[in-house]
């Protein structure tokens, strides 16, 4: 079947109905919107509409399926990679990267006959990202998803996250998007996270940052909770998984870099569970699944209406 629409409208102000999916990744939620020719105009405010939980479709975040080609900030990846994700967080910010959004991107591809089990590439801000789709279970449910998802960086400089009422130091990892990792005793001691955790110093972070608290549950697995950037407290976040692992893996003196092995560690979020491995070279791989979930048409009288 083929979901990609022939020549979307662009919006707002536009008669045509606009066609979307809705999918998500350990329930990191997100709206599609194929685009090919990049012809819709996304404002934030049209972005953050679709992403409204209740007044809206509902998501974490958006993603733009555009054609590498047509889009100025992928135009030079298209040999690389044909797809580009344009990347929105749910308040309708721009994002490098979204490690579950590359998996839900990949998996729409596939669904739309766009892509087949097996490799591709997926170009981000960030970068071009390699996927690999495996095949479908045993169950005939949809087989897991991994994604190459390039090196973390490491920014040195002291970062700490108030938790509870107390700063505590922080990791600062970079892959490709912000992060700040805190290890707490409980996840609970993280709070209802309703508004930003406040990070110190501002300045380690000028594009503002996710923030990740993290508790051991045994030889190299963790769990984790996330407060995103743009979108507030999320049931899972690929990148965050990565930023973590490495923070936990280098905590713990271990380095693949140094040892020569590759290290593998068990992430569990409130929504799922995701795998991550660090290589030697420095590479990170985050495997779990992604599902598509629904799809239909948005009424682009109601979107233009709130992006007047
Ligand atoms: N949920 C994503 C990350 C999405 C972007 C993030 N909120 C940011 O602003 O950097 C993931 O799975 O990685």
């Amino acid at each position: 079947m083929s979901t990609v629409p022939a020549a979307p409208a662009a919006f707002p102000g536009s008669a045509a109905p606009l066609a979307f999916l809705k999918g998500h990744g350990t329930e990191n939620d997100f709206v599609i919107l194929p685009d090919p020719e990049n012809r819709l105009e996304l404002p934030p405010a049209a972005v953050a509409r679709l992403c409204d939980r209740r007044a809206g479709i509902g998501g974490d975040g958006l993603l733009h399926v555009v054609r590498s080609a047509a889009h100025p900030e992928a135009a030079a990846l298209a040999g690389s990679a044909e797809w580009f994700m344009d990347y929105r967080n749910g308040d309708g910010s721009v994002a490098e990267m979204c490690g579950n959004g590359v998996r839900v991107f990949a998996r729409y591809l596939q669904r739309a006959g766009l892509a087949a089990e097996g490799d591709l590439a997926v170009a981000t801000r960030a970068g071009v990202r390699s996927v690999h789709i495996a095949k479908a279970g045993a169950d005939g449910g949809p087989g897991d998803i991994t994604v190459g998802m390039g090196t973390a960086r490491l920014p040195g400089g002291e970062v700490s996250v108030t938790v509870g009422g107390h700063r505590r130091p922080a990791r600062h990892v970079d892959m490709g998007n912000p992060h700040a990792v805190v290890f707490v005793e409980d996840l609970a001691d993280a709070g209802p996270l309703l508004r930003a955790p406040e990070v110190e110093p501002a300045a380690a972070y000028p594009e503002g940052t996710n923030v990740e608290f993290a508790v051991d549950r045994g030889p190299r697995h963790v769990a984790m909770r996330v407060h995103e950037r743009g979108s507030g407290e999320t049931r899972s976040c690929g990148t965050g998984a990565c930023a973590v692992m490495v923070a936990a893996a280098r905590r713990d003196g271990a380095d693949p870099a140094v040892t020569g092995r590759p290290e593998t560690w068990t992430v569990d979020l409130p929504g799922g569970r995701l795998l991550i491995t660090e290589h030697p070279d420095g590479s990170v791989e985050m495997t779990g699944p992604a599902e598509i979930v629904a799809e239909g048409t948005v009424d682009p009288d109601w979107l233009a209406r709130g992006t007047r």
